[in-house]
């Protein structure tokens, strides 16, 4: 029964093949699209896939982007399901004021995250980081119990506000430095230690809370820039989402 499994921010759709709707199922084919090119994949990358018995997917990018999603997987007769963030899923507890105003994408991580943990036999509250257009970091204790996160502006967001809200600060990409000494260094360095120190504040927040030295995964399409430096030591696992989203259909296709 192969499965489709879809993740679409506000920068980029993120799309895997599987043989099968389980954990551990092989993966047939995956790749990434940037939203204005969605239009392309039913004749483009999807158009030599088996067709997906099934497909779970989250949105977080807008109703217009998600009817433009399901246009191109009318190439197939499989049923488009989204993910919505509710009360309780896989063993994860949701403590937003409105369970269902938190991302879909931020809900699934989570979810992607207890399974890991799961998997490797630890009982631990965990902090999970994604970095995407914006950055999330959220607590979890150890109950499996999401206690709250935040939500911060990803590094290309911060820089282009910079840059919009200055007239000294049009200058290319820099370097990670700690102890800056030119303008497109002191940019670069500001944003990711902005997030490595968002991050940060979370672990401790959340040691605080629970007495224990949380597990922190990082996830999203610019953790591997972040990963080098984070403050807090990281668990990148670039599948998160899709670990999350196999660990829901399992549950509702197995
Ligand atoms: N190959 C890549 N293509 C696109 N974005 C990338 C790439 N590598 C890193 N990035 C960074 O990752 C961010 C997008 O990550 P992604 O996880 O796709 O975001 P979203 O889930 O919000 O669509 C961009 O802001 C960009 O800075
Ligand atoms: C926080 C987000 C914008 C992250 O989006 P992304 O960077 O993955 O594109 C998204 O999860 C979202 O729109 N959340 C809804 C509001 C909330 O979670 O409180
Ligand atoms: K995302």
């Amino acid at each position: 029964m192969t499965f489709l499994a879809l993740d679409v921010g506000n920068t980029r759709l993120k799309w895997a093949m599987y043989e099968s709707p389980q954990l551990g199922a092989r993966v047939l084919a995956h790749g990434a699209q940037f939203l204005e090119n969605i239009e392309t994949l039913a004749e483009g990358d999807w158009a030599a896939l088996p067709v997906p018995h099934r497909m779970l997917g989250c949105v977080v990018a807008g109703d217009a982007v998600k009817r433009r999603v399901e246009e191109q997987m009318e190439l197939w007769d499989t049923t488009p399901q989204w993910v919505v963030s509710g009360n309780a899923e896989a063993g994860l507890t949701n403590g937003y004021d409105h369970p269902a105003r938190l991302g879909s994408d931020r809900w699934i991580a989570m979810i992607g995250a207890l399974q890991h943990l799961r998997a490797s036999g630890r009982h631990k509250p965990c902090v999970v980081v994604m970095v995407g257009t914006a950055v999330t970091v959220e607590a979890i204790d150890a109950s499996g119990r999401f206690l709250g996160g935040i939500i911060l502006p990803g590094h290309g967001i911060m820089l282009r506000a910079l840059e919009s809200g200055t007239a000294g600060l049009h200058v290319p990409t820099g370097e990670v430095r700690d102890f800056p000494t030119n303008t497109s260094d002191a940019l670069t360095s500001g944003g990711t230690f902005a997030i490595a120190g968002a991050v940060q504040r979370m672990v401790e927040n959340l040691k605080r809370h629970t007495g224990e030295e949380p597990v922190v995964f990082m996830t999203g399409g610019a953790g591997w820039k972040m990963a080098p430096s984070m403050s807090v030591h990281c668990e990148l696992v670039e599948s998160l989402i899709f670990d999350g989203l196999l660990e829901i259909a399992s549950r509702r296709f197995g």
